[in-house]
């Protein structure tokens, strides 16, 4: 069964193609072809990547913005070309996508229907950068693969089950029955990571207490009990908790009701500012890649030197709010594009954990590390490295869906 996913970051396109036959594999296997679109760095055109498992690479640039005529184009390069592995695009049984909100009515994977995604459009008010993206790529497969089953796999699936104290906001309950709620994201994330984690630890997830620190574009916690997650830092939009590369995570209400009524700023300037003009691009004034971040801290610009500083303070903090729901902790995890490749961050934020017991090999933090654990022999709590496999995931839900 060919299986391939579409995975719609905020500033990114990333796309795989699996291969499996048989049995669900233990471990997550090698891609037979993989893709990423990459918009972080020019406004203009697209930067692309393809490789294939036969040690194939295409690096290309694609003029414009548009992600549905990107995506055309990406999907190209698994039929035609030095990175072809398919003969045609009828070779394809399944296309699974991650879509970002599911609302409250989908806390399953679901076959995408007319319903589904008129369900994605409507909560698209809920992630404006992300939803649409995630539709536009269910367009795009329709357009170029026709009537192939296409699968919704949801970022809020895996946090549907938060228990109420961390769901209800302390606002009038009638905004609560409208909706108005915390559903947190990167669930997929999430659950691969804490299932990894007790594979890695050779646990059993149901017995586990860990801490999953999400750190890419978009940045999120959770603090995962027994296989279930009991509280995150995102909530409502993916815009609540941490501070991002371009969003700026929780900021007093206050600021917005004055910036409204004193500024005359209205919601669409908000909308941008908060969600594209803040974080680490924001505060810094050079860029929301962490990697730039860190060369221009090397260059002693201050203003790089503060945004660092903000991001880890609050990393620290709201690590510091999982605890209470956790009581225990065995392990906390750092995944995605800065977790996993930035051992700066890393050690910042277990510095504030050290009266726990919780001790760094420094040499394994800095040695590259993925799939690994990074504490001392002696620390009380683990800290893992994950390559968070998001796409992998979605293509595990695929298979259950059409096979079980
Ligand atoms: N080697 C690295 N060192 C530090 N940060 C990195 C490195 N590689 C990637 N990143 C960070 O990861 C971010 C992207 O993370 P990723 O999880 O791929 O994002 P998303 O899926 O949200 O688009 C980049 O903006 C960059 O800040
Ligand atoms: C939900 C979210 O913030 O996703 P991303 O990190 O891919 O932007
Ligand atoms: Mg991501």
């Amino acid at each position: 069964m060919k299986i391939l996913v579409l995975n719609a970051g905020s500033s990114s396109q990333k796309s795989c193609l699996y291969e499996l036959d048989g049995e669900l594999p233990n471990q997550p296997p090698q891609p037979i072809w993989e893709a990423k679109v990459d918009w972080t760095h020019h406004q203009s055109f697209a930067e692309i990547e393809v490789k294939t498992q036969q040690g194939a690479v295409l690096q290309a640039e694609i003029p414009g913005q548009d992600r549905p005529e990107v995506i055309a184009q990406m999907l190209d390069k698994l039929w035609s070309g030095q990175t072809a592995v398919i003969q045609q695009p009828s070779d394809i049984d399944i296309v699974g996508h991650r879509v970002v909100h599911g609302g409250q009515d989908y806390r399953e994977s679901v076959r995408v229907t007319a319903e589904v995604k008129a369900a994605i459009a409507r909560l698209a008010i809920f992630a404006p950068i992300h939803n649409p993206a995630n539709l536009e790529g269910i367009d795009a497969i329709e357009h170029v693969l026709g009537s192939v089953p296409q699968v919704a796999v949801f970022d809020t699936a895996f946090h549907s089950k938060l228990p109420s104290s961390t769901t209800v906001y302390p606002i009038p309950y009638e905004w609560f029955e409208k909706g108005i709620q915390r559903y947190g994201f990167h669930g997929i994330s999430h659950r691969y990571c804490a299932d990894r984690a007790a594979q890695l630890l050779q646990r059993d997830a149901s017995d586990l207490r860990l801490i999953t620190c999400h750190l890419g574009n978009g940045c999120s916690l959770a603090a995962i009990r027994d296989g279930r997650s009991v509280d995150t830092t995102m909530g409502f939009t993916p815009l609540e908790g941490l501070m991002m590369g371009a969003r700026s995570g929780s900021v007093d209400p206050g600021i917005l009701i004055h910036l409204l009524r004193q500024e005359g700023f209205n919601a669409d300037t908000l909308d941008r500012m908060l969600n594209q003009e803040s974080g680490l691009k924001g505060v810094s004034g050079v860029s929301a890649d962490m990697r730039r971040i860190r060369a221009a801290i090397e260059q002693n610009n201050p203003r790089a030197k503060l945004a660092f500083d903000v991001y880890i303070h609050r990393l620290r903090a709201q690590i510091g709010a999982m605890l209470p729901s956790l009581n225990r902790l065995d392990a906390l995890v750092f995944t995605a594009g800065v977790g996993e490749n930035n051992p700066e961050v890393r050690s910042a934020a277990c510095e504030a954990f050290e009266f726990l017991g919780l001790k760094l090999d420094d040499s394994k933090n800095t040695n590259h590390p993925k799939d690994q654990d990074i504490a001392t022999l002696d620390s009380t709590i683990r800290v893992l490295v994950i390559h968070t496999q998001e796409d992998w995931a979605i293509a595990q839900e695929c298979w259950k869906i059409f096979t079980q």
